[in-house]
């Protein structure tokens, strides 16, 4: 299938380190129920260790294996390369280890069994204990929608929008931070930040006051959100870039969301090895996907401007082990030669969580952040759009075609005499069509007189071009003539055979 790669990020097991523990002795075995610990052994994990077992001369004894030690040893072998995993993400500075694959470990006290909490079968810290509940959530999900069912709807999704193009676009049009607004209705570290959460009410108060782009919660048990969040949002009309904000550990989760209609996706590296963090980056282009890889520490950081292409980097205040913010997180990321090569390889970096204030908003600013993901001081505020205004301190609402045209001189000298400002103030941004369009460069032309051709011509190629700017979000000074639609493209070119 076009665009559907494999993924397998994890070595084959020929390639796996040797675990001293794992060889066969007589009557006691490595149990990968129980981490590094020894248990009694079972007869069926030692058959499993010796038909594993080398010969003298080196070749490997085959014997037939039943099906209920076959699936042991697929158990064994799932944990032999979880506890590899863990080995390769602790080399990289990873403290948010694999879930080992079969629950709780068995003690055996006589003929009894218990499943005792100790070290390796429990989670260490929230981030650890979301990753492990998705591996369980999204290994049921693979299992009733394996990703050859999600060909089809791939193939008829509408294409991604360009979630950086919208962020650099608000940039420009604000000189403010673009403004990732997250719709979320609960957090861990928050509980319940909006009660009464309509999802897609929301997204279009975001869009209406201003947003860039929106970030949608995707986990359902931590944050109260969906997929189908996503989905009846960009159903519903809204037209910013959708980041789905979802723990992804498996690329399964990229397609669905890309199905779900998400544009970009969100990839961490405390969670995620390089490699696989590589190779969801590579899945993301060939979906036309952008992928925000979100970064804590220096040590993250580094390893984030080793891999070549990344273009959306998010610096996150919140620590996601212990919840503790600080701002100045996003300031000392950026300090020095880290900042330096960001800035050369125009990377755009977002700064996350824990803004509140226009003051917050420009101290990120300060330190060199572009855009902005902000959650918790929108999302609890009777009206989420208005909110924008208070945490820029400014209105950055989109501007309705009224305020695009008022740039232009010309319209505001003819307003009073022309039947412009009615057809006009009806319209908004992205609703009105090649009519206004049309009756817009009319008007200019009729009650202008006094006006030359050209100039005339000139202006309303000013208004033209802020008409498209506006009506396809682009920065007016690098869309090129493909992009300007048909019905407009005659107009503009009066002006240019002048
Ligand atoms: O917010 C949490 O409690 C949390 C816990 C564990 C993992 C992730 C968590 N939050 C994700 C985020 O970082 C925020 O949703 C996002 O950056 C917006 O932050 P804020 O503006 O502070 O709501």
């Amino acid at each position: 299938m076009e665009g559907l790669v494999s993924f397998q990020s994890i070595p084959s097991v020929s390639r796996l380190p040797k675990f001293p523990f794992l060889k066969p002795n007589p009557g006691i075995a490595s149990d990968p129920r129980r981490g590094n610990s020894l248990s009694l052994l079972s007869s069926s994990s030692f058959a499993i260790r010796a038909q594993q077992m080398e010969s003298k001369d080196g070749s490997a004894t085959v014997a037939p294996i039943s099906d209920s030690e076959s699936k042991s040893e697929l158990k064994i072998k799932e944990w032999e390369v979880g506890m590899f995993q863990n080995e390769v993400a602790a080399s990289q500075g990873i403290r948010i280890r694999r879930r080992p694959p079969t629950g709780p470990p068995l003690h055996y006290v006589g003929p009894f069994e218990f499943r005792l909490q100790n070290e390796g079968n429990t989670p260490r810290n929230i981030l650890e204990e979301i990753i492990w509940h998705k591996h369980t959530e999204v290994s049921q999900l693979k299992e009733k929608k394996p990703l050859v069912a999600l060909k089809k709807p791939l193939e008829n999704a509408p294409p991604a929008r360009d979630f950086v193009g919208a962020l650099k676009a608000a940039h420009l049009r604000t000189g403010l931070p673009g403004l990732i607004a997250e719709v979320k209705k609960a957090s861990p570290s928050r509980g319940v930040i909006r009660e009464n959460f309509d999802p897609v009410e929301i997204a279009k108060a975001y869009e209406k006051g201003g947003a860039a782009c929106l970030s949608v919660l995707a986990d359902k048990k931590y944050f109260q959100g969906s997929f189908e969040n996503i989905e009846a949002i960009r159903n519903s009309g809204v037209k910013c870039p959708l980041l789905c904000k979802e723990f992804i550990i498996d690329a399964w989760q990229i397609y669905y969301a890309r199905i779900k209609g998400a544009d970009a996706i969100l990839l961490i590296a405390a969670v995620l090895p390089d490699l696989d963090i590589k190779y969801m980056a590579k899945i993301c282009k060939l979906l036309g996907l952008t992928a925000l890889v979100e970064v804590h520490d220096e040590k993250e950081m580094d390893r984030v401007l080793g891999i070549e292409g990344i273009e959306l980097i998010g610096i996150n205040n919140r620590n996601l082990e212990t919840f503790e913010v600080d701002t100045s997180n996003t300031k000392r990321l950026l300090e020095g030669k880290r900042g330096d090569l960001i800035r050369e390889r125009g990377i755009i970096v977002v700064g996350e969580s824990g803004l509140f204030t226009p003051d917050d908003v420009a101290y990120v600013q300060e330190a060199g952040v572009r855009a902005v993901l902000v959650g918790e001081s929108l999302v609890k505020q009777e009206d989420p759009g208005k909110g924008i205004a208070k945490l820029f301190g400014k209105d950055i609402s989109v501007r309705d075609v009224w305020h695009v045209l008022w740039d232009c001189k010309c319209v505001r000298e003819v307003w009073d005499s022309s039947s412009l400002g009615p057809a006009i103030n009806s319209a908004e941004v992205g609703s009105f069509d090649e009519g206004v369009v049309i009756n817009v460069i009319l008007e200019l032309f009729s009650v202008s007189p006094q006006w030359s051709y050209s100039a005339i011509c000139r202006e309303a190629n000013g208004v033209v071009h802020c008409l498209v700017a506006s009506m396809f979000n682009l920065e007016t000074e690098v869309y090129g003539w493909d992009k300007v639609p048909r019905f407009i493209a005659p107009m503009v070119l009066v002006d240019l055979t002048y």
